[in-house]
């Protein structure tokens, strides 16, 4: 089984080390590993963030370890050389539309939570986020409105088929769990919204054992603070499943906990944490490792059929964090090696 390794820029080369220890610790026979060049780290070497080689290599490999991308050198490129068009570039040549963000809280970490101890540990929810299509892949540019002033655009769309498979994904992913779903949207005022909400309710009839539910995106913002505890499995479009991963994972503890899984129903998957190259502490040994740990646990249990492995990583880390651990994000002391170290000395 081939591993692709993209560790990225900023701190994407630090986390995926930590997380390819792990890996190694546990001997799996029969793991390889290739590393690619993605992001800002393939432009400088070879002018492309996402560069022929690197995407047939990600075509090869039964699963896809990537660390972040983003690199302030690159910001004022033209869109389509910035370090960010790789992971938006994977997602969509390899047709990973399911991006799923779990938050819960570790028992250890409620009192790291933005959150009231007791309304944080409440936290078991599952954000499936929609990464094909929406705002972020529609029609977009700069213009000149008939006043002269300069106008940027972006179209925001879905269509009913891309609507229905990520709403297939929700109710599995609820079904699975339990037994509620809320789709998130913002009908009262988008088209795209709306067409959302009619695809998802068609979609409930195949699920009769499912409670579905629908929120505005706004109101979702507000309840994941409110009341996180309410939430199962929230499915929602690209850029509101973005930004409310961020959110879940300030309600949870910190951002370098939370992992990611994206698939494309073949078996494939990219997995990686939620949170970017935070270029601010990139070499500086602060960054936490663990969202990067966590996400190779669940390469191992989605992509590879290593369901008892994924939970040792993830028995691990909920250990090490028991025993103290703790990186700058975390409130504590720990450099990136450190919080390796800590998983390794319990796996
Ligand atoms: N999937 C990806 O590769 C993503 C890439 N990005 C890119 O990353 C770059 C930076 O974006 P930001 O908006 O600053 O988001 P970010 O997630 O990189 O950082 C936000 C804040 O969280 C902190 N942080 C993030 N991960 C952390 C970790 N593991 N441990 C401790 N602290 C951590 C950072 O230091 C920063 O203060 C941009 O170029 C952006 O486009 C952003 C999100 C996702
Ligand atoms: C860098 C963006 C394209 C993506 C992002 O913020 C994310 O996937 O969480
Ligand atoms: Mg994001």
């Amino acid at each position: 089984m081939l591993i692709a390794l993209f560790p990225g820029d900023g701190i994407g080369p630090e986390i995926v080390d930590q997380a390819k220890r792990v890996l190694d610790a546990l001997a799996i026979d029969g793991l390889t590993y290739e590393q690619g060049l993605v992001g800002g780290a393939a432009y400088k070497a070879v002018g492309h963030p996402l560069p022929p080689e690197t995407l047939e290599l990600a075509r090869r490999a039964d699963a896809i370890l990537f660390g972040a991308v983003g690199d302030p050198d690159c910001d004022a490129l033209e869109r389509h050389l910035r370090p960010e068009q790789a992971i938006l570039g994977l997602r969509k040549e390899l047709g990973l539309f399911s991006n799923l963000r779990p938050a819960k809280v570790f028992p250890e970490l409620a009192g790291e939570s933005a959150l009231k101890p007791e309304v944080a540990g409440a936290i078991d929810l599952l954000i499936v986020r929609e990464t094909n299509g929406d705002v972020y892949f529609g029609e977009k540019g700069f213009r000149t409105t008939k006043d002269g002033l300069r106008e940027g655009y972006d179209v925001m769309s879905y269509n009913e088929a891309e609507v229905r498979r990520i709403a297939h994904s929700g109710f599995q992913a609820a079904r699975a769990r339990r037994g509620k779903l809320c789709s998130v949207d913002k009908a009262n005022v988008l088209e795209t919204s709306q067409l959302w909400r009619d695809v998802v309710i068609e979609v409930s009839a195949d699920y009769p054992d499912v409670a579905l539910t629908h929120m505005y995106v706004d109101n979702a913002a507000m309840q994941l603070v409110r009341n996180p505890g309410q939430f199962d499995v929230i499915v929602t479009g690209n850029l509101f499943g973005d930004i409310l991963s961020d959110q879940a994972s300030m309600c949870v503890g910190s951002i370098g906990m939370l992992a990611s899984a994206t698939l494309n129903g073949s078996g494939q998957g990219l997995y990686e944490p939620i949170h970017g190259s935070a270029p601010d502490i990139a070499g500086t040994g602060k960054a936490n490792p663990l969202a990067t740990v966590l996400s190779a646990a669940m390469m191992l249990r989605y992509s590879l059929g290593l369901s008892a492995q994924a939970d040792r990583i993830e028995a691990a880390v909920g250990k090490a964090l028991a025993n103290g651990a703790r990186s700058a994000d975390l409130g504590g002391t720990m450099t990136t090696v450190e919080m390796g170290d800590a998983v390794l000395a319990v796996l």
